[in-house]
């Protein structure tokens, strides 16, 4: 784990334009495959349109999701639905690229089938801290501090067996998420985060703060946080 980079833009735009250009190069001088989870929620929108504009060699990509919500994919609120219609709708991949966490079974059986996938990815059942599972994950904040579907007060928080869990309190609808051990195996971490009403959450989580989910969370590689003015107004 190395001290986090803090990059701040002037506001969402400025963010997902800079912040596109920056993963662009970080996607091209890595090796294939190049392993990316993704996060849901609105705060990702401009960057993903603006990475759909890149010129990327998008074949060595592979797609994972950091969590999503369990509804049918082609719901409002599934986060696969929301990369498809701003990113990967507009870039040359093949289906077997995008590695969707399930929706369509019950959230147990569904949760177990992700982690299987992850593992087959991975080459192995066990993570080892020096061969991390992602190349790079793109973060959200919660203005109450959760990232993931790692809710307070979730049961899942206390997760550190399993690599993918489901969710079913907290929210109105049951949701899937990485665990802490699964989100923390990144050679990259990205935070992304933006408003006002965030700010208080990314202090907070900035100074480790262990009742936020997001304070609990000890990425091994290395760690860049990408904010707008107004989300880190009280750094
Ligand atoms: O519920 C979720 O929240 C976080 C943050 O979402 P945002 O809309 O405030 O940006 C997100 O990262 C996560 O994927 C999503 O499911």
């Amino acid at each position: 784990m190395t001290a986090p980079r803090t990059e701040k833009f002037a506001d969402p735009q400025d963010l997902a334009l800079r912040a596109a250009d920056w993963m662009a190069g970080v996607i091209a001088a890595a090796d294939a495959p190049f392993r990316m989870a993704l996060s849901g929620g609105n705060s990702p929108r401009l960057l993903y349109g603006e990475l759909s504009l890149r010129r990327i060699d998008w074949s060595k990509v592979r797609f994972y999701w950091i969590d999503e919500r369990f509804v049918p994919p082609d719901h409002p609120d599934s986060n696969l639905r929301m990369a498809r219609e701003t990113l990967l709708a507009h870039i040359p991949i093949q289906p077997d690229q995008v590695h969707a966490m399930p929706t369509l079974s019950d959230p147990e059986t569904a949760a177990r089938a992700y982690e299987d996938d992850l593992k087959s990815a991975y080459g192995a059942t066990d993570l080892d801290a020096a061969r991390p599972l992602f190349d790079l994950t793109l973060i959200g904040l919660g203005s109450d501090g959760h990232i993931c579907s790692l809710l307070p007060g979730s049961p899942v928080l206390e997760e550190r067996t399993r690599w993918v869990a489901p969710v079913t309190q907290g929210r109105p609808e049951v949701r899937l998420t990485l665990t802490y051990p699964a989100v923390e195996s990144s050679r990259l971490t990205v935070f992304l985060v933006t408003g006002r009403d965030k700010a208080e959450a990314v202090k907070r989580v900035r100074q480790g703060d262990q009742n936020l989910p997001g304070g609990r969370l000890r990425p091994q590689g290395e760690t860049v946080w990408l904010l707008d003015r107004a989300a880190a107004s009280l750094l």
